[in-house]
């Protein structure tokens, strides 16, 4: 018998996928008295449950018999790092003014850059930490971290730092991506670009990713075209906001570049549609922002599915969309968008990580890392039809499990 650091079973029901990215049809794992097998950081072997058990020994185990379990929840799009809120904007919203109005008049994301750039360095580590315990416990495993409220060059950078920083004490996986949010309202718009171009420079190492909020009220598609060149020039991967306010134009880039995400999409058009898929992209959607933006657009689900293109869905957390939660997000996509159970479970799984560029999680298969979770609802089914309640049981990263303490942050132990 094998030994190994962690046997988790028997499992009521285990679903992954089998290959990424996944697509609309594609095969998928769905196994009913299952077994995982963990060994260090990685899964070691899965199977039956029968098989499992006499193949391994476990240094411990955790039964799994009344739980759906899954590999770790991926966020691929977030403003996490930023200080203050701005749920006055509430009442504006429901008065009707729009989010590219309340920005115009200095308000949303320029508000929250004036509170950002105020908070010191530690600060901002503690919020930021915080956030990280909390999503955690919802479990996601891995989360994208965008800056994007510094604006001036400097400042993003500075919050980069702090970004990778953070990595360190951090229970969860962190990506950290150089977001070019919104021009700045005292400075030329083309000398801000070569600033941001410049910075690009010293972002190399802290950011694997650029992305640039494309829309009307934020940058151009001239504007995001040159962005990119540069980002791409300095070997970083490209991500887009893309199409969330109005269509000018941005999800076209996708013609010229090789762009690993395109986040939002509540007016893409139809023929773009199909460049996503055959360009090798991901349709990042982000159900919190439709309810906070209070619009009644949708992004083509349906289309993009028979299109064939993979879905991803992330929380877009920021002070415009509160939630650090991916459940929320899985629900939402289910009952707002039309996303079938297992969809949504590949979009927040697999999809999400491979968005990210991430090849070596989101999938329970030998080899991968073992980022695991435990839930406390009998089937897939479960996950997005029950509204509202912390489904995460157990969560596994790398190996380890999370565990929350008195204080109410999480840390890891080896299982004994
Ligand atoms: N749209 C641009 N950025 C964020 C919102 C940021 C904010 O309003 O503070 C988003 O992705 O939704």
């Amino acid at each position: 018998m094998d030994r190994v650091s962690l046997l988790i079973g028997p499992i009521g029901q285990l679903v992954t996928a089998k290959s990424m990215p996944w697509r609309y049809g594609d095969p998928i794992l769905v196994l009913e008295n299952a077994g995982i097998a963990v060994n260090g950081d990685k899964i070691t072997d899965v199977g039956s449950w029968d098989s499992i058990s006499r193949k391994y020994e476990g240094k411990c185990r955790i039964p799994a018999e009344e739980s759906l379990v899954t590999t770790g929840l991926v966020d691929p799009h977030t403003h996490l790092l930023f200080a203050g809120s701005r749920e006055d904007e509430l009442e504006l919203k429901l008065e009707g003014v729009p989010y590219e109005e309340i920005l115009r008049r200095g308000g949303g994301i320029y508000r929250t850059v004036s509170a950002t750039v105020s908070a010191t360095d530690d600060e901002l580590r503690r919020i930021l930490l915080t956030r990280l315990f909390e999503v955690a416990k919802y479990g996601t495993t891995t989360i994208e971290v965008k800056n994007g409220y510094g604006i001036d060059p400097d400042q993003e950078i500075r919050l980069l730092r702090i970004i990778n920083d953070s990595s360190v004490n951090a229970p969860i996986d962190i990506i950290p991506t150089y977001l070019v949010h919104v021009p700045p309202r005292n400075m030329d718009r083309r000398e801000y670009i070569n600033a941001v171009i410049n910075s690009l420079d010293n972002a190399r190492g802290l950011a694997k990713f650029v992305d640039v909020f494309c829309d009307e009220g934020a940058f151009t598609v001239r504007e995001t075209r040159d962005l990119f060149k540069e980002a791409l020039r300095r070997g970083f991967g490209l991500r887009l906001h893309a199409d969330e306010i109005a269509y000018i134009g941005c999800s076209d880039l996708i013609n010229e570049f090789s762009i690993a995400s395109l986040d939002h999409l509540l007016n893409l058009p139809e023929q773009n549609v199909r460049l996503i898929a055959e360009r090798g992209s991901v349709a990042t959607l982000l159900p919190v922002t439709i309810l906070s933006l209070m619009s009644s657009k949708r992004p083509p689900v349906k289309a993009l599915r028979n299109a064939g293109a993979p879905i991803a869905l992330g929380t877009d957390f920021s002070p415009n969309s509160w939630s650090l939660n991916m459940q929320y997000v899985m629900e939402l996509a289910t009952y707002l968008l039309g996303m079938t159970p297992m969809e949504v479970i590949m979009a927040s799984t697999v999809n999400a990580a491979y968005s990210l560029s991430l090849r070596d999680r989101g999938i329970l298969q030998p080899g991968y890392l073992a980022d695991i979770v435990i839930w406390d609802v009998p089937n897939y089914r479960w996950l997005s039809y029950e509204l509202g309640r912390n489904k995460a049981l157990i969560v596994i990263k790398r190996g380890m499990i999370l565990e929350s303490t008195p204080s109410g942050t999480i840390i890891s132990k080896e299982c004994t």
